[in-house]
């Protein structure tokens, strides 16, 4: 393992957050309520015992399986129990009820039987279909955005991050408002007939029209905020890419392994848990290259399949992390049964952001996690497929301290080399030489330090009054 050479952190941060996390665990689902709203009868997720359904459209039944269990350590991660699972192959899911009519039947008999109170579908299911299979199932049915959404409501930390997912939540439940729940009765007067039109809403406005309402204008202010805070952002950001140190950017799959790589890097102590989406907002860390260069590590949020799309926004900020920095260093769990498609996922939403900011395509080193726990033989489709990625593990150390070097090398390339006369008055410059760069040679002339460096670019352009 690595030593923590300037960890500019407290590593016993990642083990309170931890234990946070688990205080909140006991009281899952209350912060999927948004205060403010406190009247709109929107569902609730109070996931506690819950049966997965899935619809199979494509792939083969080891793909659809894998699926599957992604629903299910999401359903974990959110906090819930999960009792069974059923699949159904079809060519669409039913318009009506997701799943077919014979399906719903024996969903329900299993519902019963294991005494579930939640029923969670693989995909998003139109407000129509959840009502009709939650009245044939007769327990609670959320679709995978609702339960991300959920995830993401409990694990942010930021104030950013929460208010980009309580716009997400609001984005969410505003078209499922209707029916949600036959306790939505119209308002005492009932509807002021048809003479009720613009401005004279009020008295005989429904209580959904009113929920509606509220929910918007809670979304405009929201909004407001985030634009905010958004600013602040920036500007931290614009100061950090003043300071001439790399950055480096560790993006991935959910569950990869992206915070322990971190860990593994820089001794620093950062969140790692299993359960997907452990990290939500990014934390940077500091650490030291094997030629003594510093660099910045930013831990991102993970990537998932299919992510609601109420949710790409709150990614944004992670994103442009990873499109700002020099190297993305993209981790893949190398034990996971079809790294491939996870690997292309990632790849899909990273080119997007990059198109849409009309940024460069930052230059990306795959990084192999997991190999103490992977299959051989996916071990070893990957080493014939990516040649140039680096297979570690971040749990056992092996292959980091390489990783570290090739890390050293990408930098490197980005460099120029120079030699510099420092006047034996400016020792700070000749310590700042040292600890931005990797010296050649060093050696002492009539006036001063002579070393020979290679520098980020930005740093000789800072130093040219020293050139020789
Ligand atoms: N066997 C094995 N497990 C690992 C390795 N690296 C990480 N893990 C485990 O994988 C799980 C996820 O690790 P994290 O570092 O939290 O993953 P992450 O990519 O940051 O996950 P999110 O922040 O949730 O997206 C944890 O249980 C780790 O202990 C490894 O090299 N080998
Ligand atoms: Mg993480």
């Amino acid at each position: 393992m690595t030593n923590p050479l300037h960890s500019d952190h407290d590593p016993s941060t990642g083990e309170l957050q931890l234990e946070e996390r688990s205080s909140l665990r006991r009281v899952v689902g209350l912060s999927t309520e948004l205060q403010d709203i406190n009247d709109a009868e929107y569902r609730q997720l109070r996931l506690e015992r819950v049966v997965l359904v899935g619809v199979w459209t494509e792939g083969s039944s080891a793909e659809a399986d894998s699926a599957m269990a992604e629903l299910g350590a999401l359903a974990e991660t959110a906090g819930s129990m999960v009792l069974d699972a059923v699949i159904q192959r079809r060519d669409k899911p039913d318009a009506a009820t997701y799943i077919g009519s014979g399906k719903v039947k024996e969903l329900r008999e299993i519902v019963d039987a294991t005494g579930a109170d939640t029923v969670i579908c693989d995909g998003e299911l139109t407000p129509g279909q959840l009502i009709a299979l939650e009245k044939a199932v007769n327990v609670k049915v959320i679709d995978r955005t609702a339960l991300i959404l959920d995830i993401f409501a409990q694990h942010a930390t930021s104030r950013e991050g929460k208010a980009q997912v309580s716009l997400a939540q609001m984005e969410y439940m505003l078209p499922r408002l209707r029916g949600w729940g036959e306790a939505l009765s119209r308002q005492a007067g009932g509807r002021a007939g048809s003479n009720g039109g613009v401005g004279l809403r009020g008295p005989g406005e429904t209580k959904i029209e009113t929920d509606r309402r509220r929910i918007r204008e809670r979304m405009a202010k929201v909004r407001r905020e985030i634009r905010g805070m958004k600013q602040a952002r920036l500007t931290k950001r614009h100061r950090r890419r003043a300071t001439p140190v790399p950055s480096i950017a560790v993006a991935g799959y959910t569950n990869a392994g992206k915070s322990s790589l971190v860990n593994a890097i820089t001794g620093a102590g950062v969140l790692v848990e299993d359960a997907l989406f452990a990290t939500l907002d990014p934390t940077t860390r500091r650490a030291e290259l094997p030629d003594g260069r510093a660099v910045v590590l930013t831990d991102t949020v993970g990537f998932v399949r299919h992510l609601p799309t109420q949710l790409v926004e709150a990614f944004r900020s992670t994103l442009e992390e990873v499109v700002d920095s020099e190297l993305l260093v993209h981790v893949v769990d190398g034990s996971h049964a079809f790294p491939m498609a996870q690997i292309d996922a990632v790849r899909a939403v990273i080119r997007d952001v990059v198109a849409e900011q009309n940024a460069e395509q930052p230059t990306e080193l795959l990084v192999i996690n997991k190999i103490d726990a992977a299959d051989p033989l996916v071990l070893a489709e990957l080493r014939a497929v990516f040649k140039d990625a680096a297979f570690v593990s971040a749990t056992s150390g092996e292959g980091i301290e390489a990783l570290r070097h090739t890390l050293a090398e990408y930098i490197a390339e980005t460099d120029v080399t120079v030699t510099l006369e420092i006047p034996y008055s400016r020792g700070e410059i000749v310590s700042r030489v040292h600890s931005e760069g990797a010296v050649v040679h060093e050696e002492y002339s009539d006036q001063g330090t002579v070393v020979t460096v290679r520098l980020p670019e930005s740093v000789a352009g800072e130093l040219e009054e020293f050139r020789r």
